[in-house]
């Protein structure tokens, strides 16, 4: 579990977010939705020790990240797998050695167990038997699902990822983001994901944390999202005509 504690993080005199709370359970699909600009991405990287915040607290089963030392940052960073917006794979390694590489940075695993490590994780995301393709050779919906492998390879505990489907289409997408859930269910992950696809929000918003104007305005799962109350969420969930028909809005 990650708990946000009271978030602060301002970028010179301008405040982006302004005391965000929040609980990410294990095991659970949370997505910290919001418009462009809102300040979604921020709060990723703050959770990450990308960026250091004003104030708040960050903790990960109870550890505060914010002021830990050293040590315990690196500890906690060796349980986190990322994955990147448009998948950020080495261009000039092939797709074992994609995925193999958190293991040959962080781990002194002996190579044939790392190897059985990439087998099982590329299984696990039906790539298997792809080890010797370049990400050029494979379809932008592999290369997401190398991704995700490569974060989890070294047993995450924690998966973040940043706008998982951008430059899927929706049918994709939506594979994308079973595979995250299934994942993270059957691992027992604390995966949080940045998005602004009301696909992803619909199909797999266990936990759905909303930001809007630097505040936390909303919190729930799909099940409620359509029922908030809340205008700004509205405006954010009925962007489409077709969601506002649907609605009854127009
Ligand atoms: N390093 C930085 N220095 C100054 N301002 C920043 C920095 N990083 C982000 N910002 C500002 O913080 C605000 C929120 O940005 P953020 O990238 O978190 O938005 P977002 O909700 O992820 O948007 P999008 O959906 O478009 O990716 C923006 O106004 C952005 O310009």
């Amino acid at each position: 579990m990650i708990e946000v504690k009271n978030l602060v993080k301002s970028f010179e005199d301008k405040i982006i977010l302004d005391d965000v709370s929040g609980i990410f359970e294990q095991g659970k699909t949370n997505l910290i939705i919001g418009a462009s600009g809102s300040g979604k991405s921020v709060m990723l990287k703050n959770i990450v020790g990308l960026y250091q915040p004003d104030s708040g607290q960050v903790l990960y089963n109870g550890r505060n990240f914010v002021n830990a030392d050293r040590d315990k940052k690196t500890e906690i960073r060796r349980e986190i797998g990322m994955l990147f917006q448009g998948g950020a794979l080495f261009d000039s390694k092939n797709v074992e050695q994609n995925v193999k590489f958190p293991l040959d940075v962080l781990t002194d695993m002996p190579e044939d167990e790392k190897l059985d490590r990439v087998n099982f994780v590329l299984k696990r995301v039906k790539l298997e038997n792809t080890n010797k393709r370049m990400p050029s050779e494979i379809s932008g919906g592999m290369q997401k699902r190398v991704g995700i492998a490569r974060a989890i390879v070294n047993n995450s505990k924690y998966l973040f990822c940043d706008e998982p489907n951008s430059g899927l289409d929706p049918r994709t997408s939506i594979q994308i983001d079973q595979l995250l859930q299934e994942i993270t269910d059957e691992y027992k992950i604390t995966t949080i994901i940045v998005t602004h696809d009301m696909n992803s929000v619909m199909e797999i918003g266990e936990y759905i944390l909303f930001i809007s104007d630097k505040k936390k305005l909303w919190e729930g799962s799909n099940e409620d999202i359509m029922h908030s109350g809340v205008e700004a969420l509205d405006d954010f969930v009925f962007a489409n005509k077709m969601m506002r028909r649907f609605k009854g809005m127009s």
